[in-house]
């Protein structure tokens, strides 16, 4: 009988649709684990496809380039180097699963089917694939491993099928999306639970990369029988992590290794922004970002992940002065630009303003100066940063945060035009401090400033458009603090009216913030997509009805 197994855990990256970079990908890990020594490597869920793979895998011809690039995998195994541990699709017949395959000896060893599969928030598996049975361990070299796909071990019912059917470690590959503290918060206490009832090991091995709206984070680890954490593989990094396991009496043990500080939430959501980012515009091919910098604290805060994503010589700022410009405005924003070591231009929109003015004036006749004029210029800004991102081939980074799309506080076709958003999940006090964040600490793996990315006053003035003299964000939202603490409770924590307002909230201003975020539904149906931070973003993560009469009063 075997005694010892070294197992090395691939945290890789992996891009959805890419199969010759995933294969590329995976042989250089495999390569790493034979130097290493070890006798199996682990790759992450779906990690030949990419994961999420969506409607991928309904197109036949790419499920058939998933199985060849398995099948070129498993015959380059008969090198007597390490196993390979995959995931991929596999057409059963009739039936598609999304399945983990063992590679050993220059063929495909075993295969098994995920057998739970995710339905819910952002997962859409039972559109796209077959559930296995419930499956038995794999004969692997000595030992019987216990190969499950992610959701398969958030419920009892595989590890408990493989540790009576007489698995000795439950090997889980996994594509886990981010939200903040999720490690500590979900996966660990569900991880003791796994380890509890069935007295193994658990092994979690997750991919690091960003997928649209998803991050992966990483932050692999395993788990010994005795509930200790004997691994901990950094976040936002990739990593091949070599583990090693020794039999105890009936036990396989793994031996101690480096567990790796687990980021404070406001260092993982400034990490998940700047991985999303960086995965979004290097995996679409695009040389950098364009993005309009108002002296304000989103845009300075998105220009700061941005710089430090991609590097500041890949980041292109436009400062769009109107007549109601603040000269502290110009100046906050040549500050942040400096700071942050980004290309800086000043393009002026009063005379566009004026030309729309005398463009439309015979239209509008007599009517009065309203929203329409301020919109006008925030669709000003919007053409031109387009037109930019045409000429120039940067996508246009915009800017909105989660209070804004809430509430529909953007104007459609202006300041919510662009690709990808960073804050779009990010409450405004949440943005506040990830500001004074980012001013004290300089993240890991950062490509940008080394110091301070703001000047303090843009987080210390109040929030303001700009559109209209003298106006400021609390003329027309409730306090930020109240606004935010409002909407967490009916947006993560589908409160009703009357909840809230026993929780100590003003009925009224509970009423407001309701209807707001009722009404703003088209607009968020139209807004670019962004990193999903918490555990309810918008997207697929909240399915609303736009034509929709369950209204805030009838709750
Ligand atoms: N259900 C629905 N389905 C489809 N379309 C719908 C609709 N309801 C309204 N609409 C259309 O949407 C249009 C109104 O939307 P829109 O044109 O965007 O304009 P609107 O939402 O009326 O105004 C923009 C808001 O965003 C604020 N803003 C603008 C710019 C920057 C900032 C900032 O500080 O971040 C804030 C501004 O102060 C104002 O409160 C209407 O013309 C209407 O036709
Ligand atoms: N004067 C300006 N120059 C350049 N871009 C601008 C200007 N005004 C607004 N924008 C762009 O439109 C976005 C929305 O801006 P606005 O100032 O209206 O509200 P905001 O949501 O408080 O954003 P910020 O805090 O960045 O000012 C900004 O983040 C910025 O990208
Ligand atoms: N890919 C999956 O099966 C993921 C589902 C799982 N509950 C998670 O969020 O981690």
């Amino acid at each position: 009988m075997a005694e010892t197994l070294k197992i090395a855990l691939a945290q890789i990256n992996s891009h959805a649709g890419a199969i010759t970079a995933n294969v590329a990908r995976i042989r250089a890990a495999r390569a790493e684990a034979a130097r290493l020594g070890a006798d199996l490597l682990v790759t992450p869920e779906f990690s030949i496809g990419g994961y999420p793979p969506e409607d991928l895998v309904k197109k036949p011809a790419f499920v058939a380039a998933c199985a060849e690039a398995i099948a070129a995998l498993a015959a380059e195994t008969a090198d007597g180097g390490p196993g390979v541990i995959v995931g991929g699709p596999w057409q059963n017949g009739e039936l598609l699963h999304n399945a983990a395959f063992l590679l050993d000896g220059g063929k495909v060893a075993a295969r098994r089917a995920k057998h739970e599969l995710p339905n819910y928030g952002v997962f859409d598996e039972k559109r796209v694939f077959d559930a296995g049975p419930a499956p038995g361990p794999v004969p692997f070299r000595g030992f019987r491993l216990g190969m499950m796909v992610c959701e398969d071990w958030w419920f009892p019912a595989v590890s408990e099928t493989l540790s009576e059917s007489g698995a000795e470690i439950l090997l889980s590959i996994n594509g886990s999306p981010f939200e903040v503290d999720k490690h500590e918060r979900q996966r660990v206490p569900l991880a003791v639970s796994r380890v509890v009832e069935t007295g193994l090991p658990f092994v979690f091995l997750a991919q690091v990369c960003g997928q649209d709206e998803l991050v992966f984070e990483g932050a692999s680890f395993v788990m010994n029988p005795d509930r200790g954490l004997a691994h901990l593989l950094p976040m936002f990094q990739e990593e091949i992590r070599l583990t090693e396991w020794h039999r105890e009496g009936e036990r396989l043990v793994c031996a101690q290794g480096a567990v790796a500080p687990t980021p404070e939430p406001l260092a993982q959501i400034y990490g998940a922004m700047m991985l999303g980012l960086r995965d979004y515009v290097e995996k679409n091919r695009f040389p950098g970002v364009v993005l309009g910098l108002s002296g304000g604290i989103d845009s300075a805060i998105s220009a700061a992940v941005a710089a430090d994503a991609l590097g500041p010589d890949r980041v292109h700022a436009v400062m769009m002065p109107s007549p109601y410009t603040s000269a502290e405005s110009l100046e906050d924003a040549a500050a942040c630009a400096e700071l942050l070591g980004i290309r800086y231009d000043s393009i002026n929109i009063g005379p566009a303003m004026e030309a729309f003015g005398a463009m439309l004036a015979p239209a509008f006749g007599n009517r009065p100066p309203d929203i329409t004029e301020e919109n006008l210029q925030s669709r000003i800004r919007g053409v031109t940063l387009m037109a930019l991102s045409n000429k120039f081939g940067e996508m246009l980074l915009t800017t909105g945060n989660k209070s804004e799309m809430s509430t529909g506080y953007a104007t459609l076709y202006g300041d919510m035009c662009g690709g990808y958003s960073v804050l779009k999940d990010v409450y405004k006090t949440t943005v506040f401090a990830l500001c004074r964040w980012r001013n004290a600490h300089v993240p890991a793996g950062s490509r940008g400033p080394q110091g301070a990315a703001m000047p303090e006053r843009v987080i210390t003035k109040p929030p303001s458009a700009e559109l209209k003299p003298d106006q400021k964000d609390q003329d027309s939202l409730p306090p930020y603090e109240e606004l935010d603490a409002i909407l967490e409770g009916l947006i993560e924590g589908e409160k009703s009216v009357d909840a809230l307002v026993a929780a100590g909230f003003d009925r009224a201003t509970v009423l407001r913030v309701w209807k707001m975020l009722d009404r703003a539904e088209y607009k968020r149906r139209q807004a670019p997509p962004g990193v999903k931070i918490t555990p309810r973003a918008f997207g697929r993560d909240r399915r609303y009805p736009i034509t929709n009469g369950f209204t805030a009063l009838v709750s």
